[in-house]
């Protein structure tokens, strides 16, 4: 059984990989439509998450966008990821030398409608596909962006072996289907990308 935390309007609970923390938040549902705090210092401090953001960032994709595997290497950042609009399957990869889980990954589906949040700590690589027809990714991150320092892996790494879900009415995965970046279609195997010390 998963611990949870609970501190205010959030709860905080583990996953199989240490660190990373599914959100869940209460919302404030009325006549007009819903309320609810997205984060909150002293309440993130108290599930664990004691992280100094610094940078907000927000990108909108369409249905079968892949962005990701992503990380900085010399400038690693944890992030706080949640949607707005629409639904994403969520993916980190532990990076982080030594960890009992290395190389392996943790998926979770983030949208609109059970407002969900995962956070991700530094040490990790991240990417998203969208299984909707539009999604709004919202996150927050604990360092800033550094062009000249990204990492990448391959979203479809045997290795990893991640298990993306079907999407677009499709009954299984169907990797003709997603929408790659150029710079994502050439990311290196996880056997050749960098290791965090
Ligand atoms: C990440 C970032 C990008 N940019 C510029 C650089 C490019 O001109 C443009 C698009 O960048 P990129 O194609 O890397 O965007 P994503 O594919 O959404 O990358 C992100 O996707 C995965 C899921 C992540 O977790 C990372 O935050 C990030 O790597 O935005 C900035 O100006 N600042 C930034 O912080």
């Amino acid at each position: 059984m998963a611990k949870s935390i609970q501190s205010g309007n959030f709860t905080f609970t583990e996953t199989s990989i240490e660190g990373v923390t599914v959100v869940d938040v209460v919302s404030f549902v009325d006549e007009r439509g819903y309320f609810m705090e997205t984060y909150k210092r002293k309440d993130f401090v108290a599930g664990g998450i004691d992280v100094d953001f610094i940078q907000d960032n927000q990108s909108s994709s369409t249905l079968g966008v892949l962005r990701g595997l992503h990380f900085q290497i010399a400038h690693p950042q944890s992030k706080l990821v949640r949607v707005v609009l629409g639904e994403v399957f969520d993916v980190a990869v532990d990076l982080r030398w030594g960890s009992p889980t290395f190389g392996a990954w943790e998926g979770v589906v983030l949208s609109a409608e059970n407002r969900k949040q995962l956070f991700i700590p530094r040490g990790f690589a991240h990417g998203f596909l969208v299984l909707s027809e539009k999604a709004e990714f919202c996150y927050k991150c604990d360092n800033i962006y550094y062009p000249d320092d990204e990492g990448g892996i391959a979203w479809n790494d045997p290795e990893i072996g991640i298990e993306w879900p079907s999407f677009g009415g499709s009954s299984k995965f169907d990797p003709s289907k997603i929408v790659l970046s150029d710079k994502d279609a050439k990311l290196p195997r996880f056997d050749a990308c960098h290791r965090y010390c």
